[in-house]
């Protein structure tokens, strides 16, 4: 099948446990929780999305044939070394469109896999690093994984749903909104408070990163 990507280009991952790490960051357009139009935001599941996911015009975005292609181009834009090739597929709702054929094309160039995923949707067999990002009250299907990273506040997602869920790392990321400074304070009140939750930041809009 082919791919609808936004864009790609090459950056040091900004959030989470893998903060700082150079990877590539593939942008899949389209999602399930919103349709990435501005009149349709208040309606959305997701409806603080900090992100262009719409069409293939970004920087080395495009339609890809086949997994091959796709995975071709990610290797180019990586551009280095052989050694600690790493990957972050995100959107956009990447499990839309990765599938089996991308995750063996990837891996036969020496990608570590890593996935940014609202949880919704299944991925397949492989993926090397697995952060889901829970979205108000759609149900999260996709319940194990390396990072559970919660942007926080969420009126309809309390972190309290998912500590017990299978992850190894337990994130809050403050919602870039408005209301950020607000919003990093309560989040800064709520590790303090729950050890088991650690303070994600993105660093990339703080360092002035893609
Ligand atoms: C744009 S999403 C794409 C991947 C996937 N659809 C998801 O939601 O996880 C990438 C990451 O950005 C986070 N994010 C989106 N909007 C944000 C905001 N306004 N403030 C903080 N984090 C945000 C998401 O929760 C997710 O962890
Ligand atoms: N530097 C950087 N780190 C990120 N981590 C997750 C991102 C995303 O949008 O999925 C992101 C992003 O867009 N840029
Ligand atoms: S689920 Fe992810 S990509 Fe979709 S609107 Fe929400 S943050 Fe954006
Ligand atoms: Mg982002």
């Amino acid at each position: 099948m082919s791919y609808a990507v936004k864009e790609i280009f090459k950056t040091l991952q900004g959030e989470g446990a893998q903060m700082g790490r150079a990877a590539v960051f593939c942008r899949f357009a389209g999602c399930n929780l919103w349709s990435g139009r501005e009149i349709d935001r208040a309606d959305a599941v997701c409806s603080f999305c900090d992100t262009d996911f719409v069409g293939l015009d970004g920087t080395g975005g495009g339609r890809f044939a086949d997994a091959d292609a796709l995975a071709g181009a990610i290797e180019r834009e990586w551009a280095g070394t052989a050694e600690l090739r790493y990957v972050v597929l995100t959107g956009g709702e990447p499990l839309l469109q990765v599938d089996d054929a991308l995750v063996a094309a990837l891996h036969a160039r020496g990608f570590e896999i890593a996935i940014e995923t609202n949880g919704t949707l299944q991925p397949p067999e492989g993926i090397d690093w697995i952060c889901v990002s829970p979205k108000a009250d759609a149900e999260v299907v996709l319940t194990s994984g390396h990072e559970l990273k919660l942007v926080y506040p969420q009126a309809k997602a309390a972190p309290q749903r998912f500590a017990e869920l299978d992850f190894h790392h337990f994130f809050l990321q403050p919602m870039d909104s408005l209301e950020a400074n607000a919003n990093l304070a309560a989040t800064i009140q709520f590790c303090t408070d729950n050890p088991r939750w650690r303070l994600s930041l993105q660093s990339h809009k703080m360092i002035g990163i893609r």
